[in-house]
């Protein structure tokens, strides 16, 4: 008999309305433990708020998120700061999402904060997930406009990390960056899970990338899931016309665009290229 693993994150019938207007219906998704989920559609298609519905972000009317086979929908204020230390998430912009006027060193221990750690011990944790990006440790003492947009986002993915979660929200954590840095990111991220077995449910209008890095895709089409299955297949021989018409309307189609990803890929030189089996 195949062993089955249990979903690290299960989402069952999901509705979530902003008062009178209802984005998501009836969503069902799962991400399994140390997997890639990768949750792409257009622009208002509702990923952004499926993300921030993991966090309690987002009004939850009907439905249910069970992580770890636990019920998260509606948890008290103590209870979902505890369940930051099980899911994170890295925002798209790296400019806007780390505060100007804190070191990094600051910035990485404010989430511990919460965790009631010693000062000592907090100290060791940011050095300990700046080694994780790769960042020198003499970084913790630096603001964030000394960095450049990569190495941002690359504090972004420590901040997420420092809690050591299983499981990151990555909401187009790289599309804001210039495409060179947008391929070392992501390999980072690549590397990132296979060394710490993180899961990540990827959000992202670029099927290109989401090929790259997800073992599954899931297609939302206002608000509702309308295909949800293999990477490989979803991104190149999808079933639902959106999913077509998507594909279609992507960069993956487009021989220059894919021309140019591989030229960045390629410049990297770092080969090992392949997605870490969960
Ligand atoms: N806080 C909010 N209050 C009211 N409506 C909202 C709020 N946040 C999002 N919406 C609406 O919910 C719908 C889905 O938005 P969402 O940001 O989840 O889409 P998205 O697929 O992530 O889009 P994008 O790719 O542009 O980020 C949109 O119609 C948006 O205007």
């Amino acid at each position: 008999m195949p062993e089955i693993t249990p979903p690290l994150l299960s989402v069952e019938g999901l509705d979530v309305s902003y008062g009178p207007l209802k984005v998501l219906h009836e969503v069902a998704l799962d991400v399994r433990p140390g997997e890639c989920v990768g949750l792409v559609g257009e622009s208002g298609s509702g990923k952004s708020t499926l993300g921030k519905t993991l966090l309690g972000l987002a009004p939850v009317t009907a439905g249910r998120i069970a992580f770890d086979g636990r019920d998260i929908t509606r948890l008290s204020p103590r209870e979902r700061r505890a369940m930051a230390d099980h899911v994170q998430v890295v925002f798209q912009n790296p400019y806007g999402s780390l505060n100007p006027l804190m070191t990094v060193g600051e910035i990485l221990s404010e989430s511990l904060w919460y965790a009631g750690l010693s000062r000592a011990a907090m100290r060791e944790r940011v050095a300990e997930a700046l080694e994780q990006v790769q960042l020198p440790a003499e970084a913790a003492e630096r603001y964030p406009d000394a960095f450049s947009g990569g190495q941002r986002q690359r504090i972004a993915i420590a901040r997420a990390i420092i809690r050591r979660p299983r499981l990151i929200v990555c909401d187009e954590p790289v599309s804001a960056l210039d495409l060179t840095t947008q391929a070392a990111v992501v390999d980072f991220l690549i590397d990132l899970q296979r060394q710490t077995g993180v899961a990540y449910l990827f959000i992202s209008h670029d099927l290109g990338l989401v090929r790259r890095i997800c073992h599954r895709v899931a297609v939302m089409e206002r608000g509702r899931i309308v295909e949800f299955g293999d990477g490989e297949r979803v991104t190149s021989t999808p079933d639902h016309p959106y999913s077509r018409r998507l594909l279609l309307a992507s960069p993956v189609a487009d021989p220059v665009a894919q021309a140019e990803r591989r030229a960045a890929w390629q410049a990297l030189k770092t080969g090992a290229m392949e997605k870490p089996r969960p």
